[in-house]
Order: C-alpha cells, then sequence, then structure tokens
C-alpha cells in the first residue's frame, strides 16, 4: 500500500510502534463489523458507532486554533491544542525563531495522538464521545503518518485532516497581527518550507481559508458535513 492510500480492512500497521498500538482501547464494544478467521469483515445488524478524529492542520498562523475551537463547538465533542503538547524547549525553540527538527517533532506527535486516542475512550464520567478535533501543524507527510495510526486496527475510528491552505503573504499578517504568541512571523517562511502540501492523500480535506473567519468557517462546515454523510 502506498503511503496515503487508503487501507483496507483488516489493517495491518505500516509503521511499527508497539506501545500505541498494544494499549488501543476497544473504542467500539458493540461494532457492527467484527473481522471474520478469513479476515473479511462481516456485517451485522447494529450499526457501526463511528469516531471521527478530526487533525486540523497548516503552518503557523493559518487558523487551526480559530477553526478547530469553532468545529468542536459545532460537533460537541473534545478539543485538543497541539501547541499545549510541545515539551517547554520546543516552545523556546521556536520562541527564538529556530525551527523544530523532526527529532524534536517525534515525541510530540507521539503524545498528541495518545492524547486523541484518549479523548476518544469511554469514562464513568461521560459516554465516549463521538469524535475529538485536534489542531496540529502535520507539515509532513511522515507527520500524517504518524497520527493516521491512532486509527489502526480501530475500524470504528476514522482520521480526517482538515488542511487549512493559506497563501504567505496572508499567513504572514495573520502572525503578525497576533500578539502574545511564542511564534512570531520571522518563522513563517520556515514553517511554509517545511510543509509537504497533501496530494493524493484519500483521508485529507483541503480548504482554502483566505477570507473571513465566518467565511472559512462556512466552507469548513459544509466539507464537514459532506464527509460525514459519507457514514450514514
Ligand atoms: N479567517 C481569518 N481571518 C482573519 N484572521 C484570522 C482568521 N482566522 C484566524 N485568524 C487570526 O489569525 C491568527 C492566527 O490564527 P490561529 O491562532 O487560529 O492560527 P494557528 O494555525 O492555530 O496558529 P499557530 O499554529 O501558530 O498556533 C489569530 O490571531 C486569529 O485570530
Ligand atoms: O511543527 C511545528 O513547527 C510546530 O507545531 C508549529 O507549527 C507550532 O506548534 C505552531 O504552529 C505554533 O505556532
Amino acid at each position: 500500500m502506498l503511503v496515503g492510500d487508503r487501507p483496507q480492512l483488516p489493517v495491518t500497521p505500516a509503521i511499527e510502534d508497539p506501545p500505541i498500538a498494544h494499549v488501543m482501547p476497544d473504542l467500539n464494544p458493540g461494532s457492527s463489523t467484527t473481522p471474520s478467521a478469513t479476515g473479511c469483515a462481516e456485517k451485522s445488524t447494529q450499526p457501526l458507532h463511528i469516531q471521527h478524529i478530526w487533525i486540523v492542520t497548516g503552518p503557523a498562523g493559518c487558523g487551526k486554533s480559530t477553526v478547530g475551537k469553532a468545529l468542536q463547538q459545532e460537533l460537541g465533542v473534545p478539543f485538543l491544542e497541539g501547541d499545549d503538547y510541545h515539551p517547554q524547549l520546543n516552545k523556546e525553540k521556536m520562541g527564538r525563531g529556530t525551527p523544530l527538527t523532526d527529532e524534536d517533532r517525534w515525541d510530540w506527535l507521539v503524545v498528541l495522538r495518545k492524547a486523541a486516542i484518549d479523548a476518544l475512550a469511554p469514562s464513568s464520567e461521560r459516554n465516549s464521545p463521538a469524535g475529538v478535533v485536534v489542531a496540529c501543524s502535520a507539515l509532513k507527510q511522515k507527520y500524517r503518518d504518524v497520527m493516521r495510526v491512532a486509527a489502526y486496527g480501530s475500524p470504528s475510528v476514522q482520521i480526517h485532516f482538515i488542511y487549512l491552505r493559506l497563501d504567505e503573504d496572508v499567513l504572514m499578517e495573520r502572525v503578525r497581527a497576533r500578539q502574545q504568541h511564542y511564534m512570531k512571523s520571522g518563522m513563517v517562511r520556515s514553517q511554509l518550507a517545511t510543509l509537504e502540501e497533501p496530494k493524493d492523500e484519500w483521508d485529507v480535506i483541503t480548504i482554502n481559508v483566505q477570507g473571513s473567519a465566518e467565511e472559512v468557517q462556512q466552507r469548513v462546515h459544509d466539507a464537514v458535513t459532506a464527509k460525514l454523510a459519507e457514514y450514514v
């Protein structure tokens, strides 16, 4: 299977990651789809309760937090702000104007992925939510692949990336106008240099985020509604 292709069930993890894979909770105890001995999914009469992980991606300043929080309100699911999961050293590094490396991002992505899985797990205090929204730059395809592992082995969990596309000049304007954030406009160019725009990745929805926050939110709403309709 090529990276970014839609996996067929049952899914064999393309990335070896035993600690997470082995602790994946059974998110769907009443699942309607049961893998058979031959490896083919068998249908039962119960509806499949799908949990959707919506990962809002793109470079600093594209609007991940703004879009993510609005989507959280709309869907009534938890929201994880990826920036909050960076170790302090990463934040200090970015604050000094030094771009993160693959190594700096690796543990952050794994921790954020686990937090997303945990947010889906049922607890005694509330019912299992229908999903979670995560703001995470996920600039490179291999970073998105790290996050994709969250859905591996759990047919009831679906992962979607919402890539917010914006030109450099508008990105720069938005980051410059933003107050009290460690990420300054000088980092925008390096974010774009690192960015691998998703192409032919079946689980990515690209949204043009030029325009007002309301216009952008409407586009996101339409795209998410259309995606959810595929599961009805
Ligand atoms: N559609 C929009 N039009 C104008 N300004 C916007 C729009 N969306 C977001 N902003 C503003 O742009 C700035 C960056 O947005 P936001 O913080 O949501 O981006 P981000 O991708 O989460 O950034 P970072 O990754 O650096 O945390 C904020 O000040 C926000 O209020
Ligand atoms: O991968 C990265 O370089 C980082 O995640 C950044 O994108 C920041 O966390 C974020 O944009 C905060 O401004």
